[in-house]
C-alpha cells in the first residue's frame, strides 16, 4: 500500500491531499494537524467526494497523533505561517523553524524511512532545517518551490503566446524567492526556444513578474496561495511513489555542483523512487552562474538566521 503523509491541514496541506487522492497517486493519505479536528474534518470531506468524483484512495485525519503516519512512503510538511502582505517569506523563519523541527521530529520517528517533502516557507531554509533534524540523506530530503515558481514563468509564457500551457517548458534555478533564476535559454515552446517567439523586453517582464509571482497573490488575497503549490507538491509525491523519473527544478543541499557546497537551492534533479536520483549540472553561461551567486549568497545569509537561531 502506498502510504503519504501530510503535515498541516491549511490550505496549501489540503489542497495537496486532494489532489493526491482525486488523482488517486497515494492508497493512504494521512493528514496531520495541531488544530483540534481539523485534519479530521477535512481528511472526512475530501473522502466523501470520492464517490462523487470516482476515486478510492483514502483520506484519514489526525490531531497530533503521529503513529497514524507510521510507515509512510513519503511525508509533506506544509505546516507553519503563510506571509501576510507587506512581510517577506524570510519573515517567517522564527515560527516556521520551531514547527519544523518538531514536526520532523515526530515524522522520522513513526516513519524512518519515509522521503520528506518540506513546503514551508522560508522554503530553503525549511529544507535545510528538515535535514538536520531528519538526519536522512541529502536526495531524501527535499524543497518544492520550482514547481511552482516555473508553473507561473509558464502561465505567463502562454498567455503572451496565446499557446497552451502544457507546450511550454522551462527550467528555473536558484532560492525561492526574488532572487530566483528563471532561465529563458532552457525554456522552449514545443521545442522552439522561447527567445525566438517573445521579444526581449517582454520576456524580461514575465521573468520580473514570476520572481514577485507569490507576493502578487498575497496582495490580491491578504494570504499566500495554495491551489498552484499544493497540486506541485502532490507531482513531487507522484513522481517518487510512481519512480517517474521525472526532471523538476527541486530544492536540495548541494555538495559541489554548480561550485557550491553546503547551501539549499533549486537546481533541475531527477525524481524518482530513491527521491532524488540525480542533480543536473547544466553548464551555465556566466550571467546565469552571476545569478545563481546572488540567489545562494542571500539563502546562505537565511541559513546563517536559523543556525543563530538554534543555538540560541
Ligand atoms: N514552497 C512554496 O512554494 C509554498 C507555496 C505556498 C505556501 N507555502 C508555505 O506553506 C506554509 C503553509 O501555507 P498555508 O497557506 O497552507 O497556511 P495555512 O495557515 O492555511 O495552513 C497551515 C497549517 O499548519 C498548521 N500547523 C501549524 N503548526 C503546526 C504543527 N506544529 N503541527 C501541525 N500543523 C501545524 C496550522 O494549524 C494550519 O492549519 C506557509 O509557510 C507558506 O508560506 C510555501
Ligand atoms: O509567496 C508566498 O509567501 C507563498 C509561496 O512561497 C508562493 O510563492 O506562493
Amino acid at each position: 500500500m502506498t502510504k503519504v503523509t501530510v503535515v498541516g491541514a491549511g490550505n496549501v496541506g489540503a489542497t495537496c491531499a486532494d489532489v493526491l487522492a482525486y488523482r488517486e497517486i497515494a492508497e493512504q493519505i494521512v493528514l496531520v494537524d495541531i488544530k483540534e479536528g481539523v485534519a479530521e474534518g477535512k481528511a472526512l470531506d475530501i473522502w466523501q467526494k470520492a464517490p462523487i468524483n470516482q476515486y478510492d484512495s483514502r483520506t484519514v485525519g489526525s490531531t497530533n497523533d503521529y503513529s497514524k503516519t507510521a510507515d509512510s512512503d513519503v511525508v509533506v510538511i506544509t505546516s507553519g505561517l503563510p506571509r501576510k502582505p507587506g512581510m517577506t517569506r524570510d519573515d517567517l523563519i522564527e515560527t516556521n523553524a520551531g514547527i519544523v523541527k518538531s514536526v520532523t521530529e515526530n515524522v522520522i520517528k513513526y516513519s524512518p524511512n519515509a522521503i520528506i517533502i518540506v513546503v514551508s516557507n522560508p522554503l530553503d531554509v525549511m529544507t535545510y532545517q528538515a535535514h538536520i533534524t531528519s538526519k536522512l540523506p541529502r536526495t531524501k530530503v527535499i524543497g518544492m518551490a520550482g514547481i511552482l515558481d516555473t508553473a507561473r514563468y509558464r502561465a505567463f509564457i502562454a498567455d503572451e503566446l496565446n499557446i497552451s500551457p502544457k507546450e511550454i517548458q522551462a527550467i528555473l534555478m536558484g532560492g525561492h524567492g526574488d532572487t530566483m533564476v528563471p532561465l529563458p535559454r532552457y525554456t522552449t515552446v514545443a521545442g522552439i526556444p522561447v527567445t525566438e517567439l517573445i521579444a526581449k523586453d517582454k520576456l524580461d517582464a514575465i521573468i520580473e513578474r514570476t520572481k514577485f509571482g507569490g507576493g502578487e497573490l498575497v496582495k490580491l488575497m491578504g494570504t499566500s496561495a495554495w491551489y498552484a503549490p499544493g497540486s506541485a507538491a502532490a507531482q513531487m509525491v507522484e513522481a517518487i511513489l510512481k519512480n517517474q523519473n521525472r526532471v523538476f527544478p527541486v530544492c536540495i543541499k548541494l555538495d559541489g555542483e554548480y561550485g557550491i557546497d553546503d547551501c539549499y537551492l533549486g537546481v533541475p534533479v531527477v525524481l524518482g523512487k530513491n527521491g532524488v536520483e540525480k542533480v543536473i549540472e547544466l553548464d551555465l553561461n556566466e550571467d546565469e552562474k552571476a545569478l545563481l551567486e546572488v540567489s545562494r549568497g542571500h539563502v546562505k545569509e537565511v541559513m546563517n538566521v536559523l543556525d543563530k537561531l538554534s543555538n540560541k
